[in-house]
C-alpha cells in the first residue's frame, strides 16, 4: 500500500513502527515487511516528493544542502574555538533521508575498526558480519575499462567482496581525469600506494571511490529508490510523510521495563497520538534527532531533562553524548588551463549543453559524481617520525585532560576504551587518520567561485578519528525546535594540531611533482595565507573554515550500559522491552570512511536480528 493520510495510517494495526525514513529507517522497514503477516508503518517528517533534478542528477550533488525542503539546515551551537561560529550541519529530510542529499560516495572502514565495535562489548558486530550486510545492501556494477585504466585509477580487482544483488547501486564514476591520476602518482612518490582493493578491510592508500548511482538511468540510488520504491505497493508496508514524531508513548511492564506502545506526532499543525504497536517502535531519525526524540520521551540524563521540565522515564546519561564526526577544511588550487575539470560548466552556455547531453544520452559531467579520487593516509604520511611521536604524546596527555574536564562520569570508561583503540591506531601505518578527497574542479564554496576560463582542483582534507567528543541535547522543550548540536570543535587541541598539519601537508603536496607541474596558484587558502609562512594565518584559516564531513555518529551508542551505552547489541534501548534505535547514532565511534554503506549494513543486520526474534 503506498503513502497514506493520517486517518488511514492510524487505523491500521501495526506490528512495527519506524520513525524516520532515511538510510536506516527505510532499510529496516522494507526488510521487516518481507515477513508475511507482519505490518510495518513508517513515519517521516519530510516529503515523499524526491524526484527533482537537484536530487537525482549525480553531477549536482551538494546542491540541496541548505535547501530547507530537503535539508533540516541545522547549525551547531557557536563554537568558541572556531571563531565562535555556528557551523552548518546538513541532514537530509524526506523519504530517503540524508541519502537524498549526500555526495553518493561509497567506501568502507578497516577491518580493525569494525572489529573494535565488537571488542567494545557488542557481540556479533564485527567486520565479517558487517561485510555480509554491506554486500547484502549493494548491487555493484563493474566498469567496462581496460586493465591499464583500472590500474591507473586504482579500480578494484577483487569483486568477491562486493555485493551484486542488493538494492543500492554501486558504480565507478564515469569521468576519471589526468589530475586525479597525477594526484595518485604524487602520493606514490611519498610512499602512499594505490590500493585498488581498499574495500577489503585494509583501506589505506589511493582509490577511486564507488558511488551510489544507478548506471542504467544515471540517477542517484538512494534509500528511496532502493528500499522504498520497489516495495511501495506491499500492502503491509505503510508510510506517512510530512509527520514529525515528537514523543514515544510508554507503558510500564511488570518486570520494571518500559514498553513503547506508540508515538505522538504533528502533521499539518495537528497533534495525533498513535498507540497499539504490537511489537517494536524503531527510532531511525539519525544522529541528531534520535537523541532529541529520546530526551523528549523522558530517556536521558535527568539533569538535562529537568532543565526542560521533562520527567525522567529512564535514566540513561549516554543519550546525546559521544558525538563524533570527521572534521575538514577546504583547499582549492588553480591548475594548468589545458586540463579537464568540471569548471567548464561555469562557462557561457556549457551548463545547458551538458544538461542536454545528460538528458539525451545520460553522459557527460552531470551523469557522474565530481569527487572520485580518495586518498586515505596514516599519520606517518603527514609527519616526520619525531613530529608524529611528539603529536601522539600530546594527543595522549590532552585526551586525559579532556576526560577529566569534559566527560560525564558515566561515559568515562567508554571514552577510555575508545581512546585505547585510537592511540593504538595512531601508531599503525595501516590505519587511516586523514582523507584527501579530490573534487575535479573548484568545489562551489561560499565566497569562492571559479573564474570562467580557469581550471582548478579541490582537495577536501579531513581527519578521521577526532579525539574530541561533542553532544546533541534539547535546546528547548518545543519538540519541533532544532536540537542543540555541539561538536565541541578543538576542545581537544590535538585535533586542531592534526588538522593544521594536514593543511600544511596539503599546501606542500600541491607543489610536489608530478602534481606540482600542473599547479598554477593557491586559491583557498589564498596566496597571502598559503604562501606567507605565517603559522598564525594558517591557524586562523583552520578556525574559520573547519566544518563537518556529514558523518556524525555515536549519540545513542551501542555500548554496555555500564559504559554509558544507550542501546544493547540487539539495538534495544536500555530499560525498555521494545524500543530500538536503528541508525547512524548507534555506531560507538567514528570510522575512517563515508558512512552510508555501514548505516545500510547496520539496518540490514537489525532487520535480521528482529526477524530472528519473531522466528
Ligand atoms: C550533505 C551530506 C553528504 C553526505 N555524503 C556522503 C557520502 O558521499 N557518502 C556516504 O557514505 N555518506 C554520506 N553522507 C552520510 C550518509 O548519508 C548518512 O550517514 C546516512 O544517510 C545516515 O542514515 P540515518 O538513517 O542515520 O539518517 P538519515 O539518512 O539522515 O535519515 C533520518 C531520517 O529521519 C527523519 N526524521 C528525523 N527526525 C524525525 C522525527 N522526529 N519524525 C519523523 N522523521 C524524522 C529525517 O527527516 C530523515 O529522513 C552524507 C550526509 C550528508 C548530510
Amino acid at each position: 500500500m503506498p503513502l497514506l493520510e493520517t486517518a488511514e495510517f492510524i487505523n491500521i494495526p501495526l506490528d512495527y513502527l519506524v520513525v524516520g525514513g532515511g538510510a536506516a529507517g527505510l532499510t529496516v522497514a522494507a526488510r521487516l515487511s518481507e515477513l508475511p503477516g507482519v505490518t510495518v508503518g513508517l513515519i517521516e517528517a519530510g516529503t515523499h516528493e524526491t524526484n527533482v533534478p537537484q536530487i537525482t542528477t549525480p553531477g549536482m550533488i551538494g546542491s540541496m544542502i541548505a535547501n530547507p525542503t530537503y535539508d533540516w539546515t541545522f547549525f551547531s551551537t557557536p563554537q568558541p574555538l572556531a571563531n565562535n561560529r555556528p557551523v552548518l550541519q546538513p541532514r537530509g529530510k524526506g523519504l530517503g533521508g540524508s541519502t537524498l542529499i549526500n555526495f553518493t560516495g561509497v567506501n568502507r572502514a578497516s577491518k580493525e575498526e569494525l572489529d573494535a565495535i565488537e571488542q567494545l562489548g557488542n557481540k556479533g558486530w564485527n567486520w565479517d558480519s558487517l561485510l555480509h550486510y554491506m554486500k547484502k545492501s549493494e548491487k555493484t556494477v563493474p566498469p567496462d575499462v581496460s586493465a591499464e585504466t583500472a590500474q591507473k585509477f586504482a579500480l578494484t580487482t577483487d569483486w568477491s567482496t562486493h555485493g551484486s544483488d542488493g538494492p543500492v547501486f554501486k558504480v565507478y564514476p564515469k569521468v576519471l581525469t589526468e589530475v586525479q591520476a597525477t594526484i595518485f602518482d604524487t602520493f606514490e612518490t611519498l610512499g602512499v600506494q594505490r590500493n585498488p582493493n581498499a574495500n577489503n578491510g585494509v583501506n589505506i592508500g589511493s582509490l577511486t571511490t564507488f558511488s551510489s548511482v544507478d548506471p542504467h538511468t544515471a540517477t542517484r540510488s538512494s534509500a528511496y529508490t532502493a528500499y522504498y520504491a520497489p516495495n511501495a505497493e506491499r500492502p503491509n508496508f505503510v508510510v506517512l510523510t510530512g509527520a514529525h514524531v515528537t514523543k514515544v508513548v510508554f507503558e510500564p511492564t511488570a518486570d520494571g521495563l518500559q514498553r513503547a506502545v506508540g508515538v505522538e506526532f504533528v502533521k499539518d499543525g495537528t497533534i495525533t497520538t498513535l498507540t497499539g504497536i504490537r511489537r517494536d517502535v524503531i527510532l531511525a531519525g539519525g544522529t541528531f534527532q534520535t537523541p532529541q526524540l529520546l530526551e523528549l520521551s523522558g530517556i536521558g540524563n535527568p539533569d538535562v531533562l529537568a532543565k526542560h521540565n521533562i520527567k525522567t522515564v529512564i535514566d540513561l546519561p549516554g543519550v546525546g553524548e559521544n558525538l563524533q564526526d570527521h572534521m575538514y577544511v577546504p583547499t582549492v588550487s588553480e591548475v594548468q588551463p589545458h586540463l579537464e575539470t568540471i569548471d567548464i560548466l561555469w562557462e557561457e552556455g556549457q551548463f545547458a549543453k551538458y544538461m542536454g547531453l545528460y538528458y539525451a544520452e545520460k553522459e557527460g559531467y552531470l551523469s557522474t559524481i565530481p569527487a572520485p579520487g580518495f586518498t586515505l593516509v596514516p599519520l606517518h604520511s603527514l609527519f616526520t617520525d619525531s613530529e608524529r611521536e611528539a603529536w601522539q604524546a600530546r594527543a595522549k596527555v590532552e585526551s586525559q585532560v579532556f576526560l577529566e574536564k569534559h566527560t560525564h562520569p558515566a561515559l568515562r570508561s567508554a571514552v577510555e576504551k575508545q581512546l585505547d583503540f585510537q592511540l593504538k591506531w595512531f601508531a599503525d601505518r595501516n590505519q587511516v587518520q586523514a582523507e584527501v578527497l579530490n573534487f575535479i574542479g573548484h568545489q562551489p564554496i561560499p565566497g569562492s567561485t571559479p573564474v570562467p576560463g580557469k581550471r582548478y582542483t579541490t582537495l577536501i582534507i579531513a581527519i578521521m578519528h577526532p579525539l574530541t567528543r561533542g553532544s546533541v541535547h534539547l535546546a528547548s522543550s518545543d519538540p519541533l525546535a532544532a536540537p542543540a548540536i555541539d561538536p565541541n570543535y578543538f576542545a581537544n587541541p590535538a585535533d586542531f594540531d592534526l588538522l593544521l598539519q594536514l593543511l600544511k601537508f596539503t599546501l606542500k603536496f600541491y607543489r610536489t611533482a608530478p602534481l606540482g607541474e600542473l599547479f598554477k596558484a593557491n586559491v583557498l587558502p589564498p596566496p597571502e595565507v598559503a604562501e606567507s609562512g605565517d603559522e598564525e594565518a594558517l591557524k586562523e584559516w583552520v578556525r574559520q573554515w573547519v566544518g563537518p564531513v556529514y558523518h556524525p555518529v555515536g549519540t545513542a551508542a551501542m555500548l554496555p550500559r555500564e559504559d554509558g551505552g544507550v542501546v544493547d547489541p540487539s539495538l534495544k534501548v536500555y530499560g525498555t522491552s521494545n524500543l530500538r534505535v536503528v541508525d547512524a547514532s548507534i555506531l560507538p565511534f567514528e570510522i575512517s570512511c563515508h558512512s552510508q554503506t555501514v548505516v545500510y549494513a547496520v539496518a540490514e543486520k537489525a532487520a535480521d536480528i528482529i526477524k530472528a526474534e519473531i522466528a
